[in-house]
């Protein structure tokens, strides 16, 4: 069985996916440019949807967008499948989530998110295999941004905090605006996408979030603006860290779902050295699942939570996914 695979977003995890898939970049880069970013979405969807040369069809949405994302509801119930490693969709407005997750349930169209959440890494998939298999998740905890992680790894007194910033930002770490990772509204979104995975029906304004991004730098034009202004904190973040240091600590920024209690939050901690959460190296997520079956140990999964190749390894693991959902041949 064949399948017709539209990917949209042309750059950082999209191309990294093209290449893995085994494409030839060069040969459909001008095709890709022409497809990937259509400058009218719902013609797009409407040729994609009644053009019947392949039985099977799937949108993959490599883009950080919110009106992109508001269009899966559409999009599935025109029988097209969905995988994303958009957050903004899982992380939205709690009714349409929900109104989603309805349609999921009730249709053959398959919607897929592994993604969103540690990139390539094993999130969602052990979350709902602890779930199918009648575990009863009480927390899950931990550092699930990549670049936060890389940030806070890296940032030991030897550079200055902005330069360990677009270091992430230049590796392909951070969203498209930096902002949304030192804001700690992609550790909320991921934190709220968790958290309603076990069941909890809460809104991203339910998490407490601590920002760190300075005041005086949340009304900058453009994410240009924000990483020149950057360097004037510097000097703030060097003397917390050597707070921190002094007391034999490390800074780190966490996320926690506490599903007994219903709640959720966000913010950056210390920890001593010998902690496991101190131990991470560059753009390293842990994630600890304390279930009734994990309780005195919890199930941890830790690895690169960040960069092109890894998500795209999660959103190509989804496609294969679907495949094999589909009955196609590997
Ligand atoms: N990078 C990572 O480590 C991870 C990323 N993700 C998620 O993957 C997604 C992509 O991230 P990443 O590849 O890093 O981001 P990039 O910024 O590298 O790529 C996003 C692409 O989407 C394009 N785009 C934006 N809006 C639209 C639109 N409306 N229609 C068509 N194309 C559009 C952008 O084009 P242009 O630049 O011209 O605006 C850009 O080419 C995001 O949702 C992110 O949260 C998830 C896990 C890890
Ligand atoms: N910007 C995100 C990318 C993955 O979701 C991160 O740093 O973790």
């Amino acid at each position: 069985m064949n399948i017709d695979v539209r990917v949209i977003g042309i750059t950082g995890a999209s191309t990294m996916l093209l290449s893995e898939t085994g494409v030839d970049l060069t040969r459909w880069k001008e095709e890709m440019q022409k497809e990937a970013k259509p400058a009218d979405l719902a013609n797009f969807v409407r040729h994609l949807s009644e053009d019947h040369v392949f039985p099977n069809k799937v949108l993959v949405d490599c883009t950080a967008d919110t009106n992109v994302a508001s269009h899966y509801y559409d999009w599935l119930k025109k029988g097209i499948h969905v995988i994303t490693p958009n957050k903004k969709a899982n992380s939205g407005p709690l009714d349409r989530y929900l109104k989603l997750r309805t349609l999921q349930r009730a249709s053959y169209t398959h919607y897929f998110y592994e993604a969103t959440v540690g990139a390539g890494l094993p999130i969602i998939s052990t979350l709902r295999g602890l779930l199918e298999t009648g575990d009863k998740i009480l927390r899950i905890e931990g550092i699930f941004s990549g670049t936060l992680s890389y940030i806070f790894n890296n940032f030991e007194g030897t550079r200055s905090f902005s330069d360990v910033v677009a270091e992430a930002k230049e590796a392909g770490y951070t969203e498209p605006d930096p902002r949304d990772d030192l804001s700690g509204t992609d550790v909320a979104r991921k934190v709220i996408i968790l958290a309603r995975e076990s069941g909890l029906r809460l809104e991203l304004s339910d998490i407490p979030v601590e920002s760190l991004v300075p005041e005086a730098l949340k009304s900058c034009s453009s994410p240009n603006e924000f990483m020149q202004k950057l360097p004037s904190f510097d000097q703030d973040w060097a003397r917390q860290r050597h707070e921190a240091e002094a007391a034999g600590e490390v800074l780190r920024y966490v996320g926690a779902v506490d599903v007994l209690n219903g709640k959720g939050r966000v913010e950056l901690q210390r920890y001593k050295r010998d902690h496991p959460f101190a131990q991470l190296s560059g753009s390293d997520n842990i994630i600890a699942f304390t279930t009734s079956r994990y309780k005195e140990q919890p199930l941890i999964v830790r690895g690169p939570g960040a960069g092109a190749e890894v998500t795209a390894g999660g959103v190509f693991c989804d496609i294969l996914r679907l495949a094999s959902y589909l009955g196609a041949p590997s």
